[in-house]
């Protein structure tokens, strides 16, 4: 059953055309990892699903309600309902550096759920302890390595109890030794069926983690498939090129 609908999606910064006609759909449980070069505009197609930019034309669909609909947005109140079940992480972290790892797991849920300061801190040490960081509590976010602070982003993130995660190069920012505890806690949390969508650089956790490849270039999307077909056969000239290069 499709969680997300996207159809025939179009974005143009002044002149420049973004996305031309983007559709597709990610299924309950799914985890889609989205490849391409960069400027190929994975992260406004992701930005747009969690309304960070707004599209000019085209649909998407949340779980059944429509965030846009042929370039048409509801009021603020319902767009905020339809993303509320929305995680993202980004590739620079984004934590609030002047609060603690504890506080920068609250404030989001203090702010928008009813929840008891004393549900509210075993709730962020079970995600601390999900994600390898019990120790890092009353941490500050300068003090952390660029990998404990994703995985802190991370338990952020779920702190609002998603339905879906989207992740923006979650690692394209990490030194090589770090991206494999990261890429472990997502791989967790594919196994646990949480449905993701990542926009990622990373070959091997496509081909390894993800049900589904698109690989997008120019602002469309080119080609999608099971990973055992898309990096095996790909169908397409520009998605070959693509793996030609990027495949090591
Ligand atoms: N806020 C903005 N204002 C103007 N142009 C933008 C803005 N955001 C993105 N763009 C442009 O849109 C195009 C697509 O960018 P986008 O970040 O979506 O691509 P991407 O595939 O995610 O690339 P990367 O891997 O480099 O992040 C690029 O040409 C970029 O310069």
């Amino acid at each position: 059953m499709a969680i997300i609908e996207i159809s025939t999606l179009q974005k143009s910064f002044g002149s420049n055309e973004v996305l031309k006609n983007i559709s597709f759909e990610v299924n309950k449980n799914e985890v889609v990892a989205v490849i391409g070069a960069s400027g190929s505009g994975k992260s406004t197609m992701l930005r747009s699903i969690v309304h960070l930019e707004k599209v000019d034309g085209g649909s998407i669909q949340i779980d059944g309600q429509n965030l846009v609909k042929d370039g048409h947005y509801p009021k603020i109140k319902t767009i905020k309902e339809i993303t509320a079940k929305t995680g993202m992480v980004f590739q620079h972290f984004n934590l609030f550096p002047h609060l603690s790892v504890k506080e920068n797991l609250e404030i989001a849920p203090k702010l928008v759920k009813k929840t008891t300061k004393e549900e509210l801190d075993k709730r962020s040490r079970d995600i601390l302890q999900k994600v390898g960081l019990s120790d890092k509590l009353h941490a500050q976010p300068g003090s952390l390595s660029g990998g404990q602070k994703q995985r802190v982003a991370i338990a952020r993130a779920l702190m609002m109890d998603p339905d879906i995660l989207l992740f923006d190069e979650p690692t394209s920012a990490l030194d090589p030794e770090v991206t494999g505890e990261v890429l472990k806690v997502m791989r967790d949390l594919a196994e646990e069926n949480m449905t993701m969508i990542v926009v990622t650089h990373e070959m091997g956790f496509a081909r390894e983690v993800a049900d589904r490849v698109v690989f997008m270039d120019g602002g469309e999307i080119i080609e999608s498939g099971r990973p055992e077909e898309f990096f095996t056969n790909p169908q397409h000239a520009r998605t070959k090129a693509f793996l030609s290069k990027n495949l090591n």
